[in-house]
């Protein structure tokens, strides 16, 4: 499928390694309850869509059952593999990291990933194991089966674990951000450590949290770019150096998505949304692992 729009820019990491600055996720909308070996269709079809549309980076994790799939879809859309930026998470078989990525890798029919996160941290309250993990992890890239490695849902006392004793330091930390859940301590954290912040939930102020205070500047600032508020809310990510990750089953949302690469919102504009996005707070994922002091 031929497509004219602006190419998605890429992201230097702390390792050296570059990751486009948009994603299309396997997760949400695609993730299995039951059995992970009845294939999805679907799901195979709207990767497939989105890697012709050029969403060459793509979220997946073992806990979401749809590894397989996401591999079907990158052999069958023919795009080499080295231009495909591919995520997998551990987090059900994080007791044994090896064989965890060994499967993945199985399911995805690839070599290696680009990136392999720790999927949340609520595995243990327990430094030493996160320390251990995190070596575990550093052999994984030491081998040559991911190329980067990070986390996701952490928080800085957690990253704290890992700087102690980590050789890799994280290269990323996926963590659900929008304007109702900005994290500034963490992502001052993440600059100062040079951490790279992907975004999870990238447009919840206008889905699960809507008619909030940024409906109108959202609104308004659609209505200035030619875009729709969705797209103001992925351009709000890639200002602020945070990659968005998103998903859709309809080719033409995914297809709209990318006029979040037409157009630069202004530092006003960043902080008149980030000032309405502070007045309301919401947590969409992972609520009852997240205590109320970690609002951020
Ligand atoms: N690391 C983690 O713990 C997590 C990672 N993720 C990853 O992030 C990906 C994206 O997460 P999402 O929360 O789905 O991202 P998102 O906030 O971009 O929401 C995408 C959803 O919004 C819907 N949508 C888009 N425009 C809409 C509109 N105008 N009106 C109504 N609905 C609209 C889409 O159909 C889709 O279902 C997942 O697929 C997964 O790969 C998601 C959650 C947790
Ligand atoms: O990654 C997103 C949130 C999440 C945590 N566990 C599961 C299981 C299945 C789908 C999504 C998730």
């Amino acid at each position: 499928m031929a497509q004219i729009h602006t190419p998605i820019p890429n992201l230097k990491l702390n390792d050296g390694n570059s990751i486009p600055m948009l994603a299309y996720g396997t997760g949400t909308a695609w993730y299995k309850t039951g059995d992970e070996s009845q294939i999805d269709q679907a799901c195979i079809d709207s990767t497939k869509v989105a890697i012709g549309l050029e969403y060459h980076h793509i979220d997946g994790a073992e806990v979401y059952k749809t590894e397989t799939e996401l591999g079907t879809a990158i052999k069958q859309s023919g795009v080499a593999r080295e231009k495909l930026f591919v995520t997998t998470k551990v987090l059900p078989n994080i007791a044994d990291i090896p064989s965890a990525l060994k499967t993945s890798l199985k399911k995805l029919q690839m070599e290696y990933v680009d990136l392999y996160l720790i999927h949340a941290p609520f595995f243990s309250d327990n430094k030493e194991e996160h320390q251990q993990k995190w070596k575990q992890m550093e052999e994984m890239k030491a081998q040559g089966l991911v190329k980067t490695i990070g986390v996701s849902n952490y928080l800085p006392e957690q990253l704290d674990w890992i700087f102690e004793t980590c050789k890799t330091p994280p290269a990323i930390n996926q963590i659900e951000f929008h304007p109702y859940l900005q994290h500034v301590d963490l992502l001052k954290y993440h600059k100062e450590k040079g951490i790279a912040t992907q975004a999870y939930g990238p447009l919840t102020s206008i889905t699960k949290a809507a008619n909030g205070p940024v409906d109108d500047i959202l609104q308004s600032l659609a209505r200035k770019y030619a875009v729709s508020p969705g797209e103001i809310c992925l351009r709000w990510c890639i200002d602020q150096d945070v990659i968005p990750i998103t998903t859709s089953g309809k080719e033409q949302r995914l297809s709209d998505y990318l006029r979040a690469l037409t157009f630069k919102l202004t530092p006003k504009e960043i902080s008149q949304i980030n000032e309405l996005g502070a007045k309301h707070h919401y947590r969409g994922f992972w609520t009852h692992k997240f205590g109320p002091d970690d609002r951020q």
